[in-house]
């Protein structure tokens, strides 16, 4: 399955390019990690591990670190872009300059552009139309890859070549990858769910109980179900890993950054010092903004993100939320998972 001679890069050296970069690697492609950091480079170079965001992690002989984007990308036939995505457009519009024209182009970043409401994959597409792209989501917490635990995960690409490029570069026993024709879906599931990450971390700051966490998660995939089909993705991809399974994971780890955004917030920090003492990256507290921002524009009813959004952004208490999934009104209260009219 595995194919030696790809030669990958990935942008970006936060937890999970190095995970992703590592994968590559281990699988006997030509893999290179590129970081912006001097600092992180030389303690890579070092130690032979990326001890800042994964510590104990070995990589692999065959992943070479730089902070060099020309060399990172040179002959590349995919390029993963795993940065946050406030930075994807700049850092793509970089890293296109020194890529052959025919490299594949797979984001791992799960998040929305601000001020455009672009996720990455109409960056990539406006940036690089000539490029065949993809995007990678699911249930992925870097570091329970980094310990080997069993993950899955999905690509999502109109390219069915690349779609088995990124199959055979990623896949291995511990690691599967599932693939799904729906770009917009996939990507959009893996940015909204971490809006209701927070809401979870904050339902375990407060003790909240296992059927409080239970509608909670459930009402959440309902609420992203229906801004999804507003916008045009497929209601069918949110009860796969890419929705379900990412949802699931995040609202119930402490290792996801959003939740533990949410748990500081329960706990009664404010959202700057939650977002200060985590020093990664939480995606969830722009996107509820741009969601909110959305939602509004389109008049979908979204209690969960309009609760949150006043807790986080308006300094309201936490039993908000709470005020507007009970008590809110609705125009009919039904289970579904999305309006069927
Ligand atoms: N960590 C995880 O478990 C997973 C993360 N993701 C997504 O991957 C993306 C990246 O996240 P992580 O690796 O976890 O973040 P991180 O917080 O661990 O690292 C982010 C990295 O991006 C770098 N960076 C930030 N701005 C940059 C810029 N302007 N130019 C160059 N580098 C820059 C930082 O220096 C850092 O190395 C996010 O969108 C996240 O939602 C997706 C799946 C799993
Ligand atoms: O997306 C993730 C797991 O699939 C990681 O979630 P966090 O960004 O909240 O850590």
């Amino acid at each position: 399955m595995t194919n030696p001679a790809a030669k990958i890069a990935v942008l970006g050296g936060g937890s999970f390019g190095t995970v992703i970069a590592n994968i590559a690697a281990q699988n006997g492609c030509d893999a290179r990690l590129w970081m912006r950091s001097e600092k992180q480079l030389e303690d890579i170079l070092e130690t032979g591990m990326n001890s800042r965001y994964l510590p104990k992690y070995e990589l692999h002989e065959n992943l070479l670190p730089t902070n060099d984007l020309a060399t990172a990308v040179h002959d590349c036939d995919v390029v993963f872009v795993a940065v946050p995505s406030k930075a994807f457009r700049v850092v793509l519009e970089d890293a296109l300059k020194y890529m052959s024209p025919s490299a594949g182009l797979v984001s791992l970043t799960k998040g929305i552009e601000p001020h455009s409401f672009h996720l990455m994959s109409e960056i990539m597409r406006e940036m690089a139309p000539k490029h065949p792209i993809a995007v990678i989501s699911g249930p992925n917490l870097a570091k329970e890859i980094a310990q080997g635990q069993l993950t899955a995960t999905v690509v999502a690409s109109k390219s069915a070549a690349l779609r088995h490029q990124v199959h055979d570069v990623l896949g291995s026993p511990r690691f599967r990858v599932y693939a799904n024709p729906d770009i917009y879906g996939v990507e959009l599931a893996g940015a909204l769910k971490n809006i209701y990450a927070i809401v979870s971390g904050m339902a375990g700051a407060l003790g909240m109980g296992e059927n409080t966490r239970a509608m909670l998660m459930t009402r959440s995939l309902a609420e992203m179900s229906r801004f999804a089909v507003k916008m045009g993705a497929n209601p069918l991809t949110f009860i796969g890993l890419a929705g379900m399974g990412d949802l699931i994971v995040t609202c119930t780890s402490p290792l996801s950054r959003n939740y533990r955004v949410g748990y500081a917030i329960g706990q009664g920090y404010s959202l700057k010092q939650a977002v200060k003492q985590l020093g990664e990256t939480a995606e969830g507290v722009n996107t509820l903004r741009m969601v909110k921002e959305k939602a509004d524009e389109l008049g979908i009813d979204m209690p969960l993100v309009n609760g949150l959004y006043e807790v986080v952004h308006n300094n309201q208490n936490v039993d908000l939320i709470a005020d507007h999934l009970m008590l809110g009104e609705r125009a009919q209260d039904v289970d579904f998972m999305f309006d069927q009219e």
